[in-house]
């Protein structure tokens, strides 16, 4: 459920907003479902798709923000977005599009990316000059592809790496792709397990236009947004409210509030300062429908 919860108000510019009710629990089949993901057929985030829903439509954006369109659009049921990853951290892009849409965090799901090297077959490793792929993907396999000496050239998914290299016969080039990709486009796999962890886990949002209903009969996960006031203690303050009720946070990120990003504070000891205005999303252990979670959020309100 997206509530706008407060805004303005009070001291400063506070906000809280509830951002979702994410079901924890794998969602259905998704027959009759189709499944917007970033990418070209063979990305990591169709993989992510089919895991939440093996039986469902999957439909390829250009963009991430395309994605998030074709739900509002209707032009598909649901969307698939990498939030973040075990090694590499988080995917900013997504936090700031939650914010800028109008849609519903209603599951997520994790996958297991194993990075493969790949090239048109008859090329060695050897003959690689430079490898393309999405730049998560190049950031977690910063160790080997440093070790391979060779330029490394974003793209807008690992896929279309692969699919770029085999339409332009790029004989010169390699990419970091799943092993799908590989088959897809024809290239021959190199090296599997490219990745600096081999437990590279990549967490994935299910977004939707309708909210689901929280309720307690299985684990659930609540995401909200807020700003504070600037003094001292006030996240700590904030986070208090959690661990008070003995709720768990699975996360906790911040990112510049794009519409103030710079807050003048004067005081009479120090003068006027400047100080970065953040927005913290923070993900929590459960459901809405809990007395201990509508306590917390009022009291952080
Ligand atoms: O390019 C892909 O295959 C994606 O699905 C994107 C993406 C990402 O954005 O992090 C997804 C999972 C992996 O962590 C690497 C890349």
């Amino acid at each position: 459920m997206r509530r706008h919860w407060n805004e303005g108000g009070g001291t400063g510019n506070r906000m809280l907003f509830q951002l979702s009710a994410t079901d924890l629990v794998a969602p259905s089949q998704g027959l009759n479902i189709r499944v917007a993901y970033q990418g070209l057929p063979g990305a990591f985030s169709e993989a992510a798709a089919l895991k939440a829903y093996p039986l469902c439509e999957t439909v390829p954006c250009e963009e991430f923000d395309v994605t998030f369109k074709a739900v509002e659009m209707s032009v598909v049921d649901r969307a698939v977005l990498p939030i973040e990853n075990s090694s590499d951290g988080s995917i900013h892009r997504n936090y700031d599009l939650l914010l800028s849409h109008r849609l519903h965090i209603v599951g997520e799901v994790q996958l297991a990316v194993n990075h493969c090297l790949m090239a048109l077959p008859g090329v060695k490793k050897e003959g690689i000059k430079r490898v393309l792929s999405h730049p998560n993907a190049l950031a977690q396999c910063e160790f080997k592809l440093n070790k391979l000496e060779v330029i490394q050239q974003n793209m807008h998914d690992t896929a279309g790496a692969a699919q770029i290299i085999a339409s332009d016969n790029l004989r010169d080039a390699g990419a970091i792709a799943s092993v799908q990709a590989a088959e897809i486009y024809g290239l021959n796999i190199l090296e599997k397990g490219m990745q600096d962890l081999s437990d590279n886990v990549t967490r994935f949002l299910i977004l939707a236009r309708e909210p689901i209903i929280p309720g307690t009969d299985r684990p659930f996960k609540t995401s909200i947004v807020f700003t504070l006031d600037e003094g001292p203690g006030v996240l700590f303050k904030a986070l208090a409210v959690f661990s008070l009720r003995n709720i768990s946070l699975t996360k906790i990120e911040s990112r510049p509030q794009r519409k103030r990003p710079l807050k003048v504070v004067t005081d009479s000891n120090h003068g006027t300062a400047k100080y970065f205005d953040y927005l913290f999303y923070i993900d929590f252990e459960a459901s809405m429908i809990e007395p201990r979670a509508q306590n917390a959020l009022a009291h952080l309100q």
